[in-house]
């Protein structure tokens, strides 16, 4: 029986901008998902918090250094299948101008036009419940 429990924790954000459009970035065509769409974070690393490695991993992606409070919980997402945990905070606070240090691609997009991205399948209740949300605050 191990210790702790066998996840790995995935931390992303849904940055947001002054219209509520949400930055997404593509993935480099030869890795896992390559040119799905995703919202930009990764990997917790051992001894890590994770706004840390949320913060860690938004400026090694984009090379903006976010708002620690400014990162607002948002939603989580699992499946039975793979043993990533994707936890995904909103901002609406950074500092810098985000840039395609990783991916193929970043571009904004109003929540409506999530749902017809490319996404891995995590992303989908977690972009499904992003316009909700955002139908419920107009
Ligand atoms: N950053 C991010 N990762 C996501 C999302 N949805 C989703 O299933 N993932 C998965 C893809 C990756 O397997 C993992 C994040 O890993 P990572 O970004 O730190 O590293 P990586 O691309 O090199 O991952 P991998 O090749 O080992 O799969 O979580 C998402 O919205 N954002």
């Amino acid at each position: 029986m191990p210790r702790f429990p066998t996840i790995v924790p995935v931390v992303a954000v849904a940055l947001m901008d002054g219209e509520g459009a949400v930055l997404m970035q593509q993935r480099p065509a030869h890795k896992h998902h390559g040119g799905l769409w995703e919202f930009p974070g990764g990997k917790v690393e051992a001894g890590e918090r994770l706004e840390e490695a949320l913060i860690r991993e938004i400026g090694e992606e984009l090379g903006i250094a976010l708002a620690h409070d400014a990162l607002v919980p948002f939603s989580f997402a699992s499946a039975s299948d793979q043993p990533h945990v994707v936890m995904l905070y909103t901002c609406l606070r950074w500092q810098g101008e985000p840039q395609a240090l990783d991916a193929q691609a970043i571009a904004w997009f109003p929540p409506e036009r999530l749902a017809g991205l490319a996404m891995p399948p995590l992303d989908v209740p977690l972009a499904a419940a992003l316009h909700k949300a955002a139908k419920r605050a107009n």
